[in-house]
């Protein structure tokens, strides 16, 4: 139950002498959905980015089902890359080529199946995450909740093991972000994967989030990590409670419209 599948560890993050975030040490188990939460500039995009090997770290490592990302060698880490779905805040899809174009990319790039399972596969993946019949429209075509799906299609292309996401719901209404929520989840547990996310929309993090760290722009480490809810009640951080005590307007707003 509590397999740790990914453990950082020790990390320290800095862009030359600017030192972002210290020491940071946590562990995400298989099969949760895992938010990265903190204030504007702590650090939680520098951090995704590290943990997909986009920044080095100034020193630590994080470690993939308890191998070393730091120490790998190009393939192992290849290897290690081709097990994450990633969908950046913009949804990142390719404007020139359809939405079936864009989900069938990493299953042509990384897989020798024929034209048709590519196709077959394709429209399962469509079909997924609520977007049957979509391929041969362009992402100009759609509307911005449902280039996020599309996005998420070819993140889940290849059957990732953990699916990474930026601010996932950014610049979605609250409805097409709940549904977003929602199909996150999911997912989750349809393909079992263990989901890491940095947001910090309040209803996502208690709508989904099974576990969380806290990172604080002042400190420069991480003050708190835990379910988000016991965080909100029990956090001996006054500025954690203060975070997540916005909570209660966004009730207040989810009960209105519900
Ligand atoms: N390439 C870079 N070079 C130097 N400093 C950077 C770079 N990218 C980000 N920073 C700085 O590092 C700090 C952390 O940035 P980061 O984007 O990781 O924060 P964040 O928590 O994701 O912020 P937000 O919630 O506002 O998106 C900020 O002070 C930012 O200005």
């Amino acid at each position: 139950m509590m397999d740790t599948h990914i453990a950082v560890r020790g990390l320290t993050m800095a862009y030359g002498s600017l030192l972002i975030q210290r020491d940071l040490n946590f562990d995400i188990h298989r099969g949760d959905i895992f938010v990265i939460m903190g204030g504007s500039g702590c650090g939680k995009s520098t951090l995704l980015k590290h943990m997909l090997g986009l920044l080095p770290p100034a020193s630590g490592d994080i470690l993939y089902s308890g191998d070393s990302f730091v120490n790998a060698t190009a393939d192992h880490r290849e290897a290690m890359r081709r097990r994450w779905g990633i969908t950046y805040q913009s949804g990142g899809l390719f404007s020139a080529m359809t939405v079936g174009g864009n989900v069938a990319l990493p299953l042509q790039l990384y897989t020798d199946f024929a034209a048709d399972d590519i196709a077959d596969i394709v429209a399962y993946k469509l079909a997924l995450v609520g977007l049957a019949g979509y391929q041969e429209y362009y992402p100009s075509e759609i509307s911005g909740g449902m280039r996020k799906r599309a996005a998420l299609a070819r993140a889940i292309a290849l059957d990732p093991e953990i699916l990474f996401f930026d601010e996932p719901s950014a610049g979605l209404d609250p409805i097409s972000s709940r549904l977003l929520d929602e199909l996150i989840v999911q997912l989750q547990e349809s393909i079992g994967a263990t989901v890491v996310m940095v947001t910090h929309e309040l209803p996502s993090i208690f709508g989904i989030a099974t576990n969380s760290v806290y990172l604080d722009a002042q400190s420069k480490t991480m003050i708190a990590y835990g379910d988000p809810r016991e965080l909100r009640d029990h956090s001996d951080q006054p500025v954690v409670r203060q975070f997540l005590a916005r909570e209660s307007a966004s009730d207040s707003e989810q009960a209105a419209v519900s």
